[in-house]
């Protein structure tokens, strides 16, 4: 039988909700489900009245993870190479606008690797998330085993990867696995919304997008490269029309009216 919309939208204000929409099976992922995420992801980047991006799960989880039914063959089947893609795991990594996840309950395997896709992490206080992997006799996929170390160091990360083992969301945020937790569990997508807002409202989006760029690109460079590309990019940044609305801005004692995302350029590789 057909699913309904497998990734629901919500528009608040200048931030998109994007709801993993399987909560029978706790928003377990498929490719199904992939496409139409990464599809959500690219009509936000085109849209520039969109600021930034919240993603969350229906029900009370979540993402479980791989679809554990569509698993169940799996050591059956002979791959000689994996399957191609239509596009990287790690597209949401790609995406220039600030996408944070609401950590609404389970969150497990790839459903963890998505949240880590994510910029930041906003988590209810008993959210369970697990890396799952090794329990489910599989390795540390779509690049977990390079992110995990990078937020929460080497040992913790090899605890999380060896064990399995489910860490709440309070833990999570000492650990640095989550960003904040929210007590009042009901409200971390609001509150979510609220932090993405106050980019939104205060920040340029197109010196916001520079700086992700910059981030991912300096955790796989050294120093000297990051303070190149940093002035590779000032040039721009002092040429733009954002640095002249947000001093004026500043100067008159007034909120910025920043332009939305540019399309992309030689500037954003
Ligand atoms: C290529 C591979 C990539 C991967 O991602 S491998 C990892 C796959 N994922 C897992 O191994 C996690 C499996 N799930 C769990 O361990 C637990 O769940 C949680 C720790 C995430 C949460 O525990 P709790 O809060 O006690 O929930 P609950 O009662 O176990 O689950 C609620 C419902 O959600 C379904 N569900 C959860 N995860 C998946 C999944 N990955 N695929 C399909 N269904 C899933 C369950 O079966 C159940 O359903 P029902 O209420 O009908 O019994």
């Amino acid at each position: 039988m057909a699913e309904g919309p497998l990734v629901l939208a919500e528009r608040r204000g200048a931030v998109l909700v994007l709801t993993l929409n399987r909560p029978d099976r706790m928003n377990a992922w498929n490719d199904a489900l992939e496409e139409e995420y990464y599809a959500r992801l690219d009509e936000a980047e085109a849209d520039a009245s969109v600021r930034a991006i919240v993603l969350t799960g229906a029900g009370r989880g979540f993402c479980g993870g791989a679809d554990l039914a569509d698993l169940e063959a799996v050591g059956e089947t002979e791959f000689d190479e994996l399957p191609p893609r239509p596009r990287p795991r790690w597209y949401p990594l790609t995406v220039r606008k600030p996408l944070i996840a609401a950590i609404n309950g389970a969150a497990a395997g790839l459903g963890l690797v998505e949240a880590l896709y994510c910029d930041l992490r906003f988590s209810t206080p008993d959210a369970k998330l697990t890396t799952a992997f090794a329990k489910r006799g599989l390795i540390a996929e779509y690049g977990i085993a390079w992110l995990l170390p990078r937020l929460v160091g080497t040992s913790r990360a090899l605890d999380l990867l060896l064990s399995s083992r489910v860490v709440l969301g309070r833990e999570a945020l000492g650990i640095g696995l989550v960003d904040r937790v929210v007590e009042e569990a009901g409200r971390v997508v609001d509150e979510a919304v609220e932090y993405a807002e106050a980019l939104a409202a205060a920040c340029s989006p197109w010196a916001m997008a520079q700086i992700k760029g910059q981030v991912h690109r300096a955790l796989e460079t050294d120093f000297a490269t990051a303070v190149a590309d940093a002035d590779r990019l000032m040039l721009a940044s002092f040429r733009g029309p954002d640095v002249k609305e947000g001093v004026a801005s500043y100067l008159e004692r007034r909120p910025p009216a920043f332009p939305g995302l540019p399309p992309r350029t030689e500037l954003d590789a």
